[in-house]
């Protein structure tokens, strides 16, 4: 299996390598050449099983000769195994035909986990049969920081840098980044919002002399690896409502788009998904242009669903990639006049991004409402994401066509807007019960490339 870059500009590379990698040299995302397709058979096989085994199913044939069978399945029972729920995803039923997939059971109650605690593991492998050395930087609204911090606190071969909007992530999400003691994590509270973390560490990426000075690997979504682990709770789903016999659609609470893109690849699979919904709160780029071919980021607005406040989309480049039919000079092209302001998406990329996606946004009264509602309709406490989610699904239901709702984060991660939507005090579980006791370490940086460089090569050389 090889990996291509939707910028059509880069080496060609395994699965290794670009997980190892993250960004592509011409500034683009990794991609598989070909997608492995799913029969009906195989897919209905997959009832009953753990969720580590149909993992292990649906992730194999991307992997190539990257690692045995019997190294695979140990890398995939040790990242599951420090879960906190036997079916690491359950389904809950919310309404009659709507579910609710509970993503929040890992080691820092969001989604996240599904992804960091398998490529920690897959990382972890690599480097020490390698002997090589990372500098992982991240950028994050508040889940994917804390998720790398818990996946690679303490191993040697890894210095963990997190990128986070000083002021904008909840005192759960900061707190988690900020208090693990371990030498190789670094906690960097940036001025700006998340857009502006996410490109200071794409430009990294793009200054070479750099990313090969430190040897940079990322794990955002940027890394396929990362979108590959999120394939998999589509598939243990959709099977526990009768896929493959059975068609069901998906809503997703969306932000940089790479859950979302996620369900689009185990529907590329064979997956019988039939419409995956973005849901967005008031940062609403994603719905915007789904319902207008428009693409132009105005601005990010501070919501209470802060993980999702996020205006350049990062994995919306891989559904362009498919939309324009596989052509890496017009996704080159479109991100070109991004960087200029905005695009507009043409009439057939538009038509092929709308024969899977649908899409809607919830504003922040909406948000609150649904918290509430669905607390008193079913005893199920929603994050704020999670809420926006259940909100535009319930807009958007068909007869016949059971709906997935992802629940993408714990509500103890967010407990003020949580406590003001509900009235309901959501604790967070034992193990992290003195949270807010421990001492925080975290370094103020200006949004400058230079200056975060600098700091970064600074701390690697201590
Ligand atoms: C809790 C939560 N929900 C939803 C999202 C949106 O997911 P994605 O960025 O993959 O679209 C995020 C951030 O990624 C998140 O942290
Ligand atoms: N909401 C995310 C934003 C980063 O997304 P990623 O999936 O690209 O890592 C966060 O919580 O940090």
């Amino acid at each position: 299996m090889k990996y291509i870059s939707t910028r059509g500009n880069a080496p060609t590379l395994s699965f290794e390598e670009a997980m190892l990698t993250g960004l592509a040299r011409d500034g683009g995302l990794y991609l598989p050449e070909s997608i492995p397709e799913m029969s009906p058979a195989d897919i209905r096989a997959l009832e009953g099983q753990s969720y580590e085994e149909v993992a292990f199913r649906v992730m194999r044939p991307f992997l190539g000769d990257a690692f045995t069978d019997a190294e695979f399945r140990g890398i995939i029972s040790r990242a599951y195994a420090g879960f906190g729920h036997a079916a690491r995803a359950p389904l809950k039923q919310l309404d009659s035909g709507h579910f609710l997939l509970e993503l929040f059971h890992g080691p820092t109650l969001a989604f996240k986990d599904f992804a960091m605690q398998l490529i920690g593991q897959l990382f972890e492998f690599s480097l020490k049969r390698s002997g090589k050395r990372v500098c992982i930087v991240g950028a994050t609204s508040g889940d994917t920081g804390s998720a790398a911090i818990e996946a690679f606190r303490g191993l040697d071969a890894v210095d963990v840098f997190v990128l986070y909007p000083h002021g904008r992530v909840s005192e759960v999400q900061r707190r988690q980044m900020t208090t693990p003691s371990e030498g190789n994590v670094h906690a960097l509270a940036i001025d700006g919002h998340f857009d502006d973390a996410q490109a200071r560490v794409k430009d990294m990426f793009n200054d070479f002399e750099f990313r090969d000075a430190v040897g940079l690997a990322g794990v955002n979504s940027i890394n396929w690896a990362r979108v590959l682990a999120q394939v998999v709770y589509y598939f243990t789903a959709a099977v526990s409502l009768g896929a493959p016999d059975r068609k069901v659609s998906f809503t997703v609470p969306t932000g940089n788009f790479g859950d979302v893109f996620a369900g689009f690849i185990a529907r590329r699979m064979g997956l019988p998904i039939d419409r995956l919904v973005v849901a967005t709160n008031q940062n609403d780029i994603l719905h915007r242009c789904l319902s207008t071919s428009e693409y132009k980021p105005d601005g990010v607005i501070p919501s209470i669903s802060p993980s999702m406040d996020i205006q350049v989309s990062s994995n919306f480049e891989r559904a362009l990639y498919y939309a324009y039919g596989e052509d890496g000079g017009a996704v080159a092209q479109l991100m070109d006049e991004l960087k200029a302001g905005g695009f507009s998406v043409s009439q057939g990329a538009l038509q092929a991004l709308r024969e899977t996606f649908d899409s809607g946004r919830c504003d922040e009264n909406e948000t609150r409402a649904t918290i509430s509602r669905t607390w008193a309709g079913t005893g199920e406490l929603l994050c704020p994401h999670s809420a926006v989610g259940v909100h535009v699904a319930e807009t958007m239901r068909q007869t016949g066509v059971p709906m997935i709702t992802l629940a993408t984060a714990h509500p103890a991660k967010f407990p003020d807007a949580v406590q003001e939507a509900s009235g309901q005090h959501a604790p967070l579980p034992e193990r992290m019960a003195d949270l807010y006791d421990r001492p925080e370490r975290l370094t103020r940086v200006a949004n400058d490339l230079s200056a975060i460089e600098t700091l970064i090569k600074e701390r690697i050389a201590h």
